[in-house]
């Protein structure tokens, strides 16, 4: 066997699956399997069938994944540059496809860093209705915002929240919510030696307790009729049916239901759930220190968890992972729960952000009791302005219109212009107009669109900025660019979202080509004027959006001596 795992955990798992433990076993002999999601923002499964640069074998329970082959490197490869796919473990796939999302969706995917299943939910939301997306570390942070970039979706907020905060400002909000819940990782041992290095039987308790809170917290912030997917990578029963149990007992308004593709998973163990309980009876759990003093989970409780499900490594081609649908049995309301404030109206409150030069990190504002925003003193970085984050809708053409005081302290109702705002919208308007074709609030769709400021940075939002105050937000939606004089210099994220013809100039290289891999390393490219497809109001000179066979990859900048300047952000390059 190449991984060693720990003895303790051995013990377990043969004492949990009886004469099903020689398989279990044998399954560590296997190498992972490697698999990738379609991103279907960016291309059709059906189109990315037919060009496939890897052998494609569907994985039966995801219509958009896909298992390769071992020897591929999918991460090395102008399609992942242009976000075509998403790098991911086959049973990761399985929690969101649980969830079952819908355009329109207000969706959380509350432990989400690096963003493999943020990335999922966008997809399905296709743009439609909002995905708050949040991670407490704010290491893993940055990947999350990368990858939601790399996969062009426009309707995210970033948050880096414990859940109660969030929980303190959506009430009853969403109507789908993901718990990717911070685990044992006992499932990810044959992918990840380290995990199993680590892994203490301890960490089963003090994971169960961080469950147990997360999932309580959720619970308040699901509308009627909504739905909750508990996922984790782990084996232990504790993390699984018994947080179940214990969450499906102390919410009665609450029901498991069997997830939709479990034919090709095994069903919960509500046995399992019961032997802990034993456990703990006899002082013998590692649970002790936990669930001194709880009360038990009912009986109707525990057998509920027969309706969830686990992934095997014996059973499945992919890794361990265990996933409950909690529904909500309230009426699901078609009206929305929180009406979004009206544009006309906007409620500006002066806080103080960060002015970090990407626009990625904002600070969390501590208020005293006079409700004054106040610098957080840790981990703050760079400088603070005192100017407004300030927003409206981008339906209303772009005249802007709030109303500021002149200490820049809160000025509710706004009236009169706000100067960071006004002169964004202004530069943002010009750019627009004379590089792209496109609106950011669709007209046929229903949803609202905000703009936002932060400091000198764009963003457009599908949520109104005033239900993030306090919070510590990453980005606050699509981060569109940064205005400085009048002039807007457009965002690498803004490049990834765009369809080509949404760009009045477009320079499509070929997908074998030199040209592309010398792009993606940040080289000059030479390219004559006519190579360069303009609409027919402009010239070549100017903004260009990159496209690598027809897809979206980045900005160039072409100039009168025929050089195209290349944008790709440093950090991203093909090394
Ligand atoms: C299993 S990982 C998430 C993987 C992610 N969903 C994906 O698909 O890429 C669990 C995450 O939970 C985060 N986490 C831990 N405690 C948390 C908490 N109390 N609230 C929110 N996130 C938390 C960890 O930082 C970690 O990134």
């Amino acid at each position: 066997m190449a991984v060693q795992l720990p003895p303790q955990f051995l013990q377990r798992m043969e004492q949990l699956l009886g004469e099903e433990y020689d398989a279990f076993l044998q399954s560590y002999e296997q190498s992972p399997r490697a698999g990738l999601r379609v991103n279907t923002l960016k291309i059709s499964n059906e189109q990315f069938q037919s060009k496939s640069p890897f052998e494609l074998r569907p994985i039966p329970w995801c219509e958009t994944g896909y298992y390769l082959n071992a020897e591929e490197r999918p991460g090395k490869h102008p399609y992942y540059y242009s976000g075509l796919y998403y790098i991911q473990e086959p049973s990761a796939m399985s929690p969101v496809e649980a969830l079952q999302v819908e355009p329109g969706d207000r969706v959380l995917d509350l432990c989400a860093a690096p963003g493999g299943k943020s990335t999922q939910i966008a997809a399905a939301l296709q743009g439609q209705g909002l995905l708050v997306t949040n991670d407490l570390s704010a290491d893993r942070i940055r990947a999350l915002g990368k990858n939601l970039e790399l996969s062009g979706v426009r309707n995210a907020i970033v948050l880096n929240e414990t859940p109660d905060r969030i929980a303190d400002r959506f009430e009853g909000f969403f109507d789908k919510i993901l718990v990717d819940a911070p685990c044992s990782g006992e499932g990810m041992f044959r992918k990840d030696e380290d995990a199993a290095r680590q892994w203490l039987n301890h960490s089963v308790e003090s994971c169960s307790m961080m469950q147990r809170d997360i999932l309580r917290t959720v619970a308040r912030m699901l509308a009627p009729g909504g739905r909750i997917v508990y996922s984790t990578c782990t084996f232990a029963p504790e993390e699984n049916e018994r947080s179940i149990a214990v969450f499906l007992d102390q919410h009665p308004e609450f029901q498991a239901t069997v997830p939709a593709g479990s034919e090709h998973f095994q069903p919960g163990q509500s046995k399992w759930a019961v032997q802990v309980e034993q456990e703990l009876a006899e002082g013998r759990s590692v649970l002790n220190k936990m669930a001194a003093g709880e009360q038990p989970p009912s009986a109707e409780a525990i057998a509920q968890t027969d309706r969830t499900v686990r992934l095997w490594p014996h059973h499945i081609e992919g890794e361990g992972h265990y996933l409950a649908v909690l529904d909500h049995t309230g009426e699901r309301s078609r009206e929305r729960s929180i009406a979004i404030t009206s544009a006309e109206t906007v409620d500006v409150e002066a806080s103080a952000y960060n002015k970090a030069g990407d626009g990625q990190a904002t600070e969390r504002m501590r208020r005293d009791k006079s409700g004054h925003a106040g610098k957080e003193p840790k981990g703050a970085q760079g400088g603070y302005t005192n100017e407004n984050h300030d927003r409206r809708s981008a339906a209303k053409g772009s005249k802007p219109h709030g109303k500021h005081d002149k200490k820049g302290q809160s000025a509710r109702t706004a009236t009169k212009p706000v100067n960071g705002l006004e002169e964004g919208l202004l530069a943002w308007t010009s750019f627009q107009q004379q590089e792209l074709n496109m609106q950011l609030q669709d007209a046929s769709s229903a949803d609202p669109r905000y703009m936002i400021v932060y400091g000198s940075n764009l963003y457009v939002s599908p949520l109104d900025e005033q239900r993030l105050h306090g919070l510590k937000v990453i980005r606050p939606g699509w981060y569109l660019g940064t205005f400085k004089n009048g002039r807007f210099t457009a965002s690498h994220a803004l490049a990834t979202a765009l369809v080509p013809s949404e760009a009045k100039r477009r320079l499509n290289l070929a997908l074998d080509s030199a040209e592309s891999i010398a792009y993606l390393k940040g080289q000059t490219l030479s390219i004559a004027a006519d190579r360069i497809e303009c609409d027919p109001d402009v010239t070549a000179k100017g903004y260009v959006l990159v496209c690598i066979d027809g897809y979206s990859v980045g900005w160039g900048k072409w100039q009168q001596d025929g050089n195209l300047k290349n944008e790709y952000p440093a950090g991203w390059r093909w090394m």
